[in-house]
């Protein structure tokens, strides 16, 4: 898997959902949900498609919140497989 460029970056952010935001190494997104349940629910439908996929995000949740950094570990940056999750996660919203 290569690590994206900059410029690689940019040309696949219009592929993804607008709230997904560039810090760093990551691919950042941060959600609100009705209440815990609806979060929850949704991070455990994110959760099986990582882990048929080998592809796990960085995330916290805080009763209805639910803050995601996408990043891949092997190559220290943001990489194809990130905006891969990320597609399927603004599906699963
Ligand atoms: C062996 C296994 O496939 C790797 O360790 C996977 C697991 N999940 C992963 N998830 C993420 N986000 N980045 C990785 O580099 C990564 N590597």
């Amino acid at each position: 898997m290569k690590k994206l460029n900059e410029q690689e970056i940019q040309d696949r952010m219009p592929q993804i959902d607008g709230s997904w935001l560039v810090k760093g190494k990551f691919l950042h997104r941060e959600l609100l949900f009705k209440d815990f349940v609806e979060a929850f629910s949704f991070m455990t439908a994110v959760a099986l498609v990582a882990e048929k996929s080998g592809h796990h995000p960085n995330w916290k949740n805080a009763y209805n919140k639910v803050t995601i950094d996408l990043t891949t570990h092997d190559v220290d940056g943001i990489s194809a497989k990130d905006f891969e999750l990320a597609k399927i996660i603004d599906t699963l919203i």
